[in-house]
């Protein structure tokens, strides 16, 4: 089935050093108080990279640079999230939780503890896997 830019949801696996950014949610309430990987949907006409950057500005505050994607989950039949690897524009720069009730840079040790969404617990092997990557590389 061809998946079209309405079903899309992307999310950005933010990298820095051996650290990934998580986020929690504050809304809505049912998805509250979980972890996610910041973005959002697709809007008709973008890219992918175009809708996380833009994502990543609204919701971090700040540029970022969208690199390969790692992962394609099913949220719901038809509808999929995809994650993307990025890094900071500014590599000095710190995000904000602009519409996150937190956001925390997370060791791979780290992944395992905190109440991920669904979607994004089927990703921490392969999270798992890119930051000990990022790691070995002296990351
Ligand atoms: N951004 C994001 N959404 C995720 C992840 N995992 C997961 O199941 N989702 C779900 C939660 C939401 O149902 C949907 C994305 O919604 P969103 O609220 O972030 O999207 P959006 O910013 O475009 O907001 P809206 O226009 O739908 O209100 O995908 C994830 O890691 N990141």
């Amino acid at each position: 089935m061809r998946v079209t830019g309405r079903d899309v949801v992307v999310g950005a696996a933010l990298v820095r050093g051996a650290r990934v950014l998580a986020a929690r949610r504050s809304h809505p309430a049912s998805l509250a108080g979980y972890w996610e990987l910041p973005g959002g949907r697709v809007e008709p006409g973008e890219s992918d990279g175009d809708a996380l950057r833009r994502e990543l500005l609204e919701e971090l505050g700040c540029a970022v640079l969208v690199e390969h994607r790692i992962a394609q989950v099913e949220l719901a039949p038809g509808r999929v999230l995809r994650v993307y690897a990025a890094s900071l524009a500014d590599p000095a720069g710190e995000p904000c939780a602009v519409e996150h009730g937190e956001i925390r840079w997370v060791p791979a040790e780290g992944l395992g503890g905190l109440a991920w969404l669904p979607a994004d617990r089927e990703l921490l092997p392969e999270l798992r896997r890119m930051l000990t990557r990022a790691g070995a590389a002296g990351g």
